[in-house]
């Protein structure tokens, strides 16, 4: 058993104890909390990724709720013990919650809440900036120069590819991936092919409109198409974005044979999660195919990188970063704080967690609903008529 770590408390007369695993962004979280009679304590011990032990000593004999994160491994252990506690609330700081085993959380009565929404452009507006980093091989100049290797203009110094007029490929085309969508073809006059196992009408309407708007301009319009296969659009795109949920149907799904489909000069953004694409093999692609560049955010066994990704001049790395804009890490903490304290205080669930915007209006109380509970059905808890 881990020794007990050390926290800091707010509100020590609250009716109802609350915890986070870690010291997250804003206060409007916790006054929310505060305000409903929520004793808060906060994980303050310095080590990044707090173990299953860790987590059982937070939560003690007590515990009416946890907001906890994407490193924590939320499985059947850590589910019975916030039980045992009393807890019927869980809320990762995430939208993704491949690191929730749900099933556990249902045989345990828990309610596991996510925060989606809030962090859609964020997101996309990384997966957009790693784009450009690697088409335009912005982190291999930016050391050349550091370095104090430049000389002078060369007709062949760091060129790049155009994306004007190129195709981009988004693989899961949901919030995130057709946000990014959107910002590739408006911004960069891309066209357009995804893959989804659901159709976008809307993105569709958007590239359609986009184009129409184009062409009465005089320009070449952007079109727009929906793969139905994965492969179509790896060997039609020249960048593509992994925007998926992480299960069991998107694990490896960029493998040694997936890599070989793609154009030789492609450009392969991951900002989802690592082990969507196999590392090792993408390692070896990188090695044998010095056009092919990609850029990261997520890494197969984060915080680790697989052995000869860091030497790769064609990738760029950036650590998991792709949500980290002040707001909307104030508001990821904040819709995690409501969907614990939503359920602590039995009100129903927000009836459409992709607009999550009342929670998030700092001038107005938020809806007395807990705003994303992905379990809710199976829990049976009721939906909000709001
Ligand atoms: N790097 C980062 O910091 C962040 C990563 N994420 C990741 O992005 C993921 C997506 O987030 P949202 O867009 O909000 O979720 P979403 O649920 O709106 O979109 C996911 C899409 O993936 C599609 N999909 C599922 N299985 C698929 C398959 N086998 N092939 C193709 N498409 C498939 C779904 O139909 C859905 O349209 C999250 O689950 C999370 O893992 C999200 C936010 C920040
Ligand atoms: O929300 C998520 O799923 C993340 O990866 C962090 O923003």
């Amino acid at each position: 058993m881990a020794k007990p770590v050390s926290i800091q408390v707010w509100n020590p007369n609250g009716k109802y104890r609350v915890i986070s695993t870690k010291p997250m962004p804003g206060t409007r979280w916790i006054n929310l909390l505060i305000e409903q009679d929520c004793r808060v304590e906060i994980c303050t011990e310095k080590k990044t990724i707090l173990s299953v032990d860790d987590i059982i000593a937070l939560i003690g004999n007590k515990c009416d709720g946890v907001i906890g994160q994407l490193t924590e491994d939320w499985g059947d252990t850590l589910f019975a013990a916030l039980s045992r506690a009393g807890g019927k609330a869980f809320s990762n700081m995430a939208v993704g919650y491949n690191n929730v085993d749900v099933n556990a959380a249902n045989k345990h009565g828990v309610a596991v809440g996510n925060t989606p929404g809030v962090l859609t452009e964020t997101t996309a507006e990384l997966a957009a900036s790693l784009s450009l980093a690697a088409s335009r091989r912005i982190v291999e100049a930016d050391e050349f120069m550091r370095a104090g290797l430049y000389d002078g203009w060369l007709p062949h110094l760091f060129v790049g590819n155009l994306l004007k007029g190129q195709t981009v490929g988004v693989i899961g085309a949901g919030r995130i991936g057709s946000a990014y969508a959107r910002m590739m073809v408006e911004g960069f006059k891309m066209n357009l092919i995804y893959y989804d196992l659901y159709q976008s009408t809307r993105l569709e309407k958007f590239v359609t409109a986009y184009g129409e708007f184009l062409k009465s301009n005089g320009e070449q319009p952007v079109y727009w198409k929906r793969a139905s296969t994965m492969e179509e659009v790896l060997r039609e795109a020249d960048v593509i974005s992994l925007h998926p949920v992480l299960d069991k149907t998107t694990y490896h799904l960029i493998n040694k044979d997936s890599l070989a489909t793609m154009k030789k000069e492609a450009i392969l953004v991951n900002c989802s999660r690592g082990p969507v694409v196999d590392e090792v093999a993408l390692v070896e692609h990188l090695k044998q195919n010095p056009m092919f560049r990609v850029g990261l955010d997520v890494f197969e066994d984060e915080p680790f990188m697989k052995p000869g990704l860091a030497e790769m001049k064609n990738a760029v790395v950036v650590p998991h970063i792709a949500s980290a804009s002040k707001w909307t890490r104030e508001g990821m903490a904040t819709l995690a704080a409501l969907n614990v304290l939503g359920k602590i205080k039995g009100y129903p669930i927000w009836s459409d967690p992709n607009r999550v915007e009342p929670f998030l209006n700092e001038n107005s109380p938020p809806p007395a609903a807990c705003p994303s509970i992905v379990n809710a059905k199976a829990l049976g808890l009721p939906v909000s008529k709001l």
